[in-house]
Formats: structure tokens, C-alpha cells, sequence
């Protein structure tokens, strides 16, 4: 039977990239997105944006929603310090499949949770299944109408603290306009717009790194 497109990436990551290296993993499925087969990856401009967010904020405790592939995954994971942890929310089980392969391929297994299952169902078991006080860092690229009611949901488990920071991709590209509007007006964030474009095209889009205050 066909390969699906997640298949075919993971098979150019094991063909163009050194196994423990998330750098090559990375710059392969980069290469594969650009002159083979698009894919929804955050890809390689809007990736710089969240290394730099990642960096500078050095979280030791991540939140990812939407693992599609793991691209995302690898690149934040490869900045944590030891010690540091992401959990990555996917519930499809075959993009979980093909993500738990690229993550382990890039060596970072011991810092990365993958978990198959829904944001709106684990979002209210962090603490109790994985001890979980509160997230430094959250990444949201799961689908669009979930990024607003799972803020609201992370609230409301007391999972954000006063400095946690927030940073959502495809704000302008598909949109979020429900989010933008109410993380730009609600007196709890402070945020900000990281004009940049969609993966592998020239279509405007950007990053809104949204920063609780408690
Ligand atoms: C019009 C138009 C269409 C598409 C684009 C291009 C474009 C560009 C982008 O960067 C995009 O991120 C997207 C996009 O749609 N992303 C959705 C990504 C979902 C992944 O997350 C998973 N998931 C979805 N909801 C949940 C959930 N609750 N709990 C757990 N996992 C979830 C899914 O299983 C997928 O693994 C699209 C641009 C414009
Ligand atoms: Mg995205």
C-alpha cells in the first residue's frame, strides 16, 4: 500500500541525517519539506524564532501541543538542559508513531514524553500523572480552534505561573483570531508578534509569544 507523508519523511531523516545528531535531523526534514513534500513542520525561519525564545528562557519544564512529526520537538528539545523535561501531546497514533522514531533517531528520547492522547484529556492530568507543579515554556501548533480553550483549561489546572511563557505558531496563517484577541487583550499576558512566514513559502505568517503574569 502507499506510504503516507509522515513515513516518507521519517525515511529521509534515517537517509540524510546522523543518528544523535538533531542538528542533521533537523536541516533533513528542512531539505525533504522544501524540494520534496511540504509538511506543517514550524520549519527553519520560524524555528529560529522559538531557539531563540527556548534559549533565552532556558525552561526546564515544556509543554508541546501537537507533535505532528516531532520537528518541533527536536528543536526545543535539543536546547533543554539536562534535567530539563517536554511532554508532547499527540493524538494521532500513527504522527506518534513516526514522531517517537524521529525523536529517538535525533538521540533526545531521555529528555522528551511523547503522550498519545488528547490535550483537552491530559491538559487536567499533569500534576497528578506526571507531577507536574506548573510549565515554564508551552508551544502550541495543534489545531487552531484548541489553542484558546486549552490556555483557558491550563489556567484553570493552575498550570501556568507568573513568568510562564507561551509562544503559538500560525497566529496570521491558518489564524487564531480568537486566541490573538484574547491573549493581546487580557490584562493576564503580556504579548508580542514575531512577524515571519509559513514554512517553506513566502505567505506571511508569525509566532505570538504570550507571557502570563500571574
Ligand atoms: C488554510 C491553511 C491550511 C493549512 C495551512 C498550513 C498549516 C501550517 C501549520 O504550521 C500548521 O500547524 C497547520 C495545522 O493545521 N496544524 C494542526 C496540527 C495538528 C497536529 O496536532 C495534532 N493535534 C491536533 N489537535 C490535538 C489535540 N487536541 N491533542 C493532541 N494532538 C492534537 C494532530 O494530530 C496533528 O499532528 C497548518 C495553512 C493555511
Ligand atoms: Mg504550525
Amino acid at each position: 500500500t502507499k506510504s503516507t507523508r509522515p513515513q516518507r519523511l521519517l525515511k529521509a531523516v534515517q537517509k540524510h541525517s546522523t543518528r544523535g545528531d538533531p542538528q542533521s535531523v533537523i536541516s533533513a526534514i528542512d531539505h525533504f519539506c522544501r524540494h520534496r513534500e511540504w509538511a506543517m513542520n514550524v520549519g527553519d525561519e520560524k524555528g529560529s524564532i522559538l531557539d531563540s525564545v527556548v534559549s533565552e528562557l532556558n525552561p526546564e519544564k515544556v509543554l508541546e501541543l501537537g507533535t505532528y512529526c516531532g520537528y518541533s520537538t527536536v528543536r526545543i528539545a535539543r536546547l533543554l538542559p539536562p534535567g530539563a523535561r517536554l511532554i508532547t501531546l499527540e493524538f494521532n497514533a500513527d504522527y506518534a508513531a513516526i514522531a517517537r522514531q524521529v525523536i529517538a533517531w535525533a538521540g533526545l528520547e531521555d529528555k522528551v514524553q511523547l503522550v498519545e492522547g488528547a490535550s483537552g484529556d491530559w491538559i487536567p492530568r499533569m500534576k497528578e500523572h506526571f507531577g507536574i507543579e506548573t510549565f515554564d515554556f508551552v508551544f502550541l501548533d495543534h489545531w487552531k480552534d484548541r489553542y484558546l480553550p486549552d490556555t483557558k483549561l491550563m489556567e484553570d489546572c493552575g498550570l501556568l505561573r507568573k513568568g510562564t511563557v507561551l509562544l503559538a505558531d500560525n497566529v496570521i496563517c491558518p489564524g487564531v483570531p480568537d486566541y490573538l484577541e484574547y491573549v493581546r487583550n487580557s490584562l493576564s499576558y503580556k504579548s508580542c508578534y514575531f512577524k515571519s512566514h509559513l514554512e517553506y513559502t513566502k505567505a506571511e505568517d508569525g509566532l505570538e509569544k504570550s507571557v502570563f503574569l500571574g
